[in-house]
C-alpha cells in the first residue's frame, strides 16, 4: 500500500484574479477550495491513477472536517489524527503570475506525535510510506528523522518530498525517492542550476548519499532522472499551465504508481513527468486520461 504523510494539511483556496492590485480591492472572478498539503495531493492522484493509497496526518476544525468529506467523496482511504484545531487554508492567488501564502500548522502535543509515530511503526516492507511537505513548528526539528528511523528499521520505503531545514535534516538517511525541483536542489548544494547537466550532476550526489532513485523536477524545461546506474532527461509536453499547484506532487504520485503496478523505473519516470505537466494544465489535480494523452508527448533520453 502507499501510505502517504502531511503532517501540516490544508484547504488550498485558489483565487483568479484578473489584474491583482496590492494594497487595492480586488475581486476573484473565479474560485475554488480544494484539499490540500503535499501528501494529500499525492494520495489524490494515486488513487486517480488506479492504485490504492492511504492518507495520514493531522487534521481539525471545520477545514480539517472538509478535507476528509472531500476525500471520502473521491473514494480516498485515510487515517488522520484529530488536533481539535482549524486546519490552515494556504491562498493561492492567481493573476498573471502565482503567488502563494501558506499558513503556519497546529500545535502538536508530544502524545499526538507519538499517535503518528505508532501508525508508521505498522508499516512493513511491502508499503511505501510518502513523506510530504512542511513540518508544523510545534513538531521536533528531527520529527521526519525519527519517522525514516522506523521505516528502516522495518524495510519500508521512504519517499522524500519537503524542501528547507527539513529536507537538509534526512539527508544520509536510505530513502527510496526524492523529487526536489531545481530550485530546492540548488539550495540543498548551495548551487544554480540551469541545465539538466546540472540537474543530474547535483541529483547524483543525493544518490550517493542513500537516494536508490532522484527525480530533479525543472518546471518548463523538463525533468531529470538520476539513479545509481542511469541518468535520464524526460522534455515536458507542450501545454498552457493553468494552476502549478499540486504538480511536483503529481509527478511523485505518478512515478509511484507505475511503479507499484510493475512498470520499469524509466516508465514510471515518464509516467510521474505526464502526471506533472496534467495537473499543470488544470486547475484541479490530473485524472488519469489526461496523463495517458500526455504521455505520447514525453520522450525519455540518456544523460551523459
Ligand atoms: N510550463 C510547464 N509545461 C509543462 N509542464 C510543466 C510546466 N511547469 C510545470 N510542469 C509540470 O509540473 C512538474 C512539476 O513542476 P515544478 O515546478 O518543477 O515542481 P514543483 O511543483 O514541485 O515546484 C514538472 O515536472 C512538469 O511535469
Ligand atoms: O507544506 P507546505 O510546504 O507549506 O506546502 C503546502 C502546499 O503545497 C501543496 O501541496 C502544493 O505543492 P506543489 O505545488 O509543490 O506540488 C499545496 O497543496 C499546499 O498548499
Amino acid at each position: 500500500m502507499i501510505y502517504t504523510c502531511t503532517l501540516n494539511p490544508s484547504i488550498d483556496y485558489i483565487m483568479h484574479v484578473d489584474s491583482f492590485e496590492a494594497g487595492g480591492l480586488n475581486r476573484a472572478g473565479q474560485t475554488f477550495f480544494y484539499p490540500g498539503g503535499k501528501g494529500i495531493n499525492v494520495s489524490r492522484v494515486v488513487n486517480r491513477l488506479g492504485v490504492q493509497s492511504r492518507a495520514l496526518g493531522f487534521i481539525g476544525g471545520f477545514s480539517g472536517d472538509f478535507i476528509s468529506d472531500f476525500l471520502d467523496e473521491e473514494g480516498v482511504q485515510h487515517q488522520f489524527m484529530n488536533t481539535g484545531q482549524k486546519t490552515r487554508v494556504n491562498v493561492k492567488l492567481k493573476s498573471g503570475d502565482e503567488t502563494e501564502i501558506n499558513g503556519p500548522g497546529p500545535a502538536l502535543a508530544e502524545d499526538m506525535q507519538q499517535a503518528l509515530l505508532d501508525q508508521v511503526q505498522q508499516l512493513t516492507s511491502e508499503d511505501i510510506l510518502v513523506l510530504a511537505g512542511s513540518v508544523p513548528s510545534s513538531l521536533p526539528g528531527d520529527y521526519y528523522e525519527k519517522i525514516t528511523t522506523i521505516c528502516e528499521r522495518n524495510h519500508t520505503k521512504v519517499v522524500l518530498d519537503t524542501s528547507g531545514e527539513a529536507l537538509k535534516q534526512i539527508l544520509g538517511q536510505t530513502l527510496f525517492l526524492m523529487k526536489p525541483n531545481h530550485h530546492e536542489l540548488g539550495d540543498l548544494f548551495n548551487a544554480e542550476i540551469n541545465t539538466p547537466e546540472d540537474a543530474a550532476l547535483y541529483g547524483k550526489k543525493l544518490v550517493e548519499q542513500g537516494v536508490e532513485n532522484v527525480i530533479v523536477s525543472m518546471g518548463g524545461q523538463g525533468a531529470v532522472y538520476v539513479g545509481r546506474e542511469e541518468q535520464w532527461y524526460a522534455n515536458v509536453p507542450e501545454g498552457t499551465v493553468k494552476n502549478s499547484v499540486g504538480a511536483g506532487d503529481s509527478v511523485v504520485a505518478g512515478f509511484l504508481a507505475a511503479y507499484s503496478e510493475g512498470k520499469s523505473i524509466a516508465e514510471a519516470f515518464r509516467f510521474g513527468v505526464a502526471s506533472g505537466s496534467a495537473t499543470a494544465f488544470q486547475d484541479d489535480l490530473c485524472q488519469q486520461e489526461d496523463v495517458l494523452q500526455l504521455l505520447e508527448q514525453i520522450n525519455v533520453s540518456s544523460i551523459q
